[in-house]
């Protein structure tokens, strides 16, 4: 379905509710840059670090697409777990995972309240900048601790500049990108004020720094566009 929801005067806060569950790939889609190309970069790299039977997490998994993908690509059998506090979400999850007939948990459960164990590999894509910063530091560090010895961890996020004329010229290059993508300028603006105080973004170097005081040993970013970046790291 195609994503209308800021068409319409919209007065509360960004909530990944039924309404916005419902047309969710279309908007990331078509409010992710990349976001196709990104996913591949996830699984191209995830696939370099996994063999049979490892613990695959993705914090956040929304409509399970990237688990989906990730199943689809690898020759060895994975136990892969989803984990995301939208109902609406995981409905639409499980309906994929049917549909493509691959084998996922999905567990409907707050990132800062569950535990993930033995993991080999854990992604996170466009989800830490909704997790409140004191909070994030916080999840980080549990990730770390969740990981294997030589664990991974691929990550995406929304990134700012700490240059304040090149952070303008990144937010008006990415809203010409959203109105390529057939969005209004009313479309825009609702949903930037919707998404005030929620999806929180750091620096790129903001980014790295908290990965490495958890105890990463490397971060690398894999790619960049405008306001956009996916990261590596490594236990
Ligand atoms: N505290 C939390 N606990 C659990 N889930 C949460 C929490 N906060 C937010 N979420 C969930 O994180 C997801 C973020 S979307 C991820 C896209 C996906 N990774 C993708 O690559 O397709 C990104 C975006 O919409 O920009 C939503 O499904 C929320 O319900
Ligand atoms: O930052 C924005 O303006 C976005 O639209 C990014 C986004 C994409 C999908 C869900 C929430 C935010």
């Amino acid at each position: 379905m195609v994503d209308k929801i800021f068409e319409k005067s919209i007065k509360k806060q960004f909530e990944f509710d039924e309404d916005v569950a419902s047309v969710f790939d279309d908007m990331l889609n078509r409010s992710v840059p990349y976001y196709k190309q990104t996913q591949e970069l996830t699984i191209k790299f995830a696939l370099n670090y996994l063999n049979k039977n490892d613990v695959v997490y993705d914090l956040g998994c929304s409509t399970a697409s990237t688990l989906i993908e990730l199943g689809k690509h690898s020759k060895y059998d994975l136990k892969l777990i989803g984990i995301d506090n939208s109902s609406a979400m995981l409905a639409r999850a499980s309906k994929k995972c049917k549909a493509f007939g691959i084998d996922i948990e999905l567990r409907n459960d707050d990132l800062l309240n569950t535990s993930y164990e033995n993991a080999k590999l854990i992604i996170s894509n466009y989800t830490l900048q909704f997790i409140r910063p004191l909070q994030r530091e916080k999840l980080i560090q549990k990730i770390y601790n969740s990981l294997d010895k030589d664990g991974i961890f691929i990550f995406s996020e929304k990134v700012i500049s700490s240059n304040k004329t090149l952070n303008k010229q990144c937010i008006d290059i990415y809203y010409d990108f959203k109105k390529q993508q057939g969005y209004s300028e009313y479309e825009i603006s609702q949903k930037r004020e919707a998404l005030e105080n929620v999806l929180i973004p750091y620096t790129e170097e903001e980014n790295k720094k908290m990965i490495l005081d958890a105890g990463f040993s490397h971060c690398e970013t894999i790619f960049k566009w405008v306001n956009f970046a996916t990261f590596i790291a490594i236990k």
